[in-house]
């Protein structure tokens, strides 16, 4: 099987392709058949060097340049993407198993958004003047980190990619990005699109390879900031060697995320939530809700309407535009939700509905419904990852409250209710980076996206992360005498 847009090599260092076949062969494959459909090459540390020194020696240039010119360049990126969509859609699908219906309209679409709204911010980063007594004053300058790492996760290997270079390069920095090994094309062509809408050489580059080459990169001294997106452990190791560095961090980490349901919420608006928070992307979706608390007078009603429309999944070949429920990206992430579902059963849980492999070739996994999960089973704590719904009972407002709260992560919360008084109260109390009333899993461009407790630092998206990509340098300025001791 053959791809229709093949990256030429294993890298893009310096505004060009790079192969290094010294590197340990990286099969690229197909989840949805298991066929390996390109080999490319882990970064060497030859080619690592070789990507800090053209991020390094072109960045100064860059920050130079005016955010009006740095904003026309990732905005014509954005244009290329958007004209590319198809393509880059199939590539995505390719590379991670998710559905076309879902790569054409939330993968290539949001980087572009992510190109569109830093390409139009880049102008406005300014200081501020402040003025202090006796007529002096002083102004803050805006200015960019330096050298920042990205190292992305694979479930959204386009989106990660620019929702992490367009505020970088924005803010006059240079990036060096490392993709998933489970899903390492998608970002080379990001960087083949910046390149070609302008960007100068070295200030995009993407380097293939697992946690050893992350680990190069964000131990290196010449890189000043590391954003993540990946889960807790591997974000408790890679903020732990940023600090040693004194290194800025962004950490975009997992969760466990609750949606409560009320009795009086809209029913069709609350399965319809649910789903989405439990298998867009076959449930491999960082904030998804998967504590689903369900009042007790709507809970059959609820799970009586899932079942139906769980019967619509069409699940089969992702490139079929019909299908709305793919593969798992691997074969060991398909292992670790099997593992889960088990231990569910084990632990007494009610299988309402899901729960087997699917016969064939490809890594599918039926969307799965627990019921009568209760807060201390293993599968209402950990993070699966995989189209794994637990369906928990309530009964008062404040004790879901304390429940929801009860966990390590703090990614994600959503309430479906009609009383909205309510569902600001509830909101309130969250103990979350991004909430939803009456939706779930929204993430446009235009609002701040991040995590508390356990699930991150720093938030990705608005005008936020321009202050996770940039720092102030202040500037005192006196118009009065000095007046020293002595
Ligand atoms: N909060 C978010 O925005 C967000 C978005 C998507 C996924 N996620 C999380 O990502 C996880 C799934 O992705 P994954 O399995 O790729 O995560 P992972 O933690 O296994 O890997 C993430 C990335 O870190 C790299 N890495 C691993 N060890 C490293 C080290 N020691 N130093 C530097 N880099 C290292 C990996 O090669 C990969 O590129 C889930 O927990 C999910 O919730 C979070």
């Amino acid at each position: 099987m053959t791809y229709p847009t093949q990256p030429t090599s294993s890298h893009f260092v310096n505004g060009a392709y790079l192969e290094d076949a010294a590197g340990a062969a990286l099969p690229v494959i197909y989840p949805a058949t298991g066929q390996v459909i390109a080999t490319l090459h882990e970064a060497t540390p030859a080619v690592i060097e070789a990507a800090l020194i053209a991020a390094r020696d072109a960045q100064a240039e860059w920050a130079a340049m005016s955010g009006t010119e740095r904003g026309r360049i990732l905005r014509r990126a954005a244009d290329i993407m958007r004209d590319r969509n198809r393509e880059l859609s199939i590539l995505e699908t390719y590379d991670t198993g998710k559905p076309l219906q879902e790569t054409l309209v939330a993968d290539a679409t949001s980087g572009a958004d992510a190109l569109e709204y830093f390409g139009g911010l880049a102008a406005s980063l300014t200081g501020e003047h402040i003025p202090l007594g006796g007529g002096n004053w002083a102004y803050t300058v805006r200015q960019p980190l330096g050298v920042c790492v990205g190292i992305g996760a694979w479930n959204y290997p386009t989106q990660i990619a620019c929702w992490k270079g367009a505020p970088a390069l924005a803010c006059g920095n240079a990036m060096v990005f490392k993709p998933s090994e489970t899903t390492p094309l998608c970002a080379l062509k990001v960087a083949e699109i910046l390149h070609e809408a302008g960007l100068p050489a070295g200030l995009f580059n993407v380097v293939q390879g697992a946690g050893d080459v992350g680990r190069a990169l964000v131990t290196d001294a010449r890189v000043d900031k590391v954003s993540l997106t990946g889960s807790v452990p591997t974000g408790r190791k890679v903020y732990a060697a940023a600090a040693a560095g004194m290194k800025h961090v962004t950490m975009e980490l997992g969760g466990k995320s609750p949606l409560v349901i009320f009795d009086d919420a809209d029913l069709d608006d609350a399965v319809g939530g649910a789903i989405l928070g439990n298998f867009y992307s076959s449930g491999q979706v960082c904030s998804n809700g998967t504590r689903v608390f369900v009042q007790k007078g709507i809970k059959q009603a609820f799970l009586t309407r899932l079942a139906e429309r769980l019967a619509d999944a069409k699940i089969g070949d992702p490139m079929d535009e019909q299908v709305s429920f793919g593969p798992m990206v691997s074969e060991g992430q398909l292992g670790i939700v099997e593992r889960y579902i088990a231990k569910g059963i084990e632990e007494g849980a009610r299988l309402v509905t899901g729960g087997k492999r699917l016969d064939g070739q490809g890594y599918y996994i039926e969307p799965t419904v627990f019921a009568d999960v209760t807060d201390e089973m293993v599968i209402a704590r950990e993070e699966i990852f995989g189209p794994v719904m637990c369906v928990l009972d309530f009964e008062a407002e404040a004790e879901v409250l304390t429940r929801a709260n009860d966990t390590e992560y703090g990614l994600a919360a959503g309430v479906f209710t009609r009383d909205l008084t309510r569902a600001h109260r509830m909101v309130a109390g969250f103990q979350a980076g991004t909430c939803f009333i009456n939706s779930y899993n929204d993430a446009p461009v235009e609002v701040p996206f991040g995590g508390v407790k356990a699930s991150g630092v720093g938030r990705e998206n608005s005008k936020a992360a321009i202050e996770h990509y940039s720092q102030l340098k202040s500037v005192f300025v006196r118009m009065d005498r000095v007046e020293a001791p002595f």
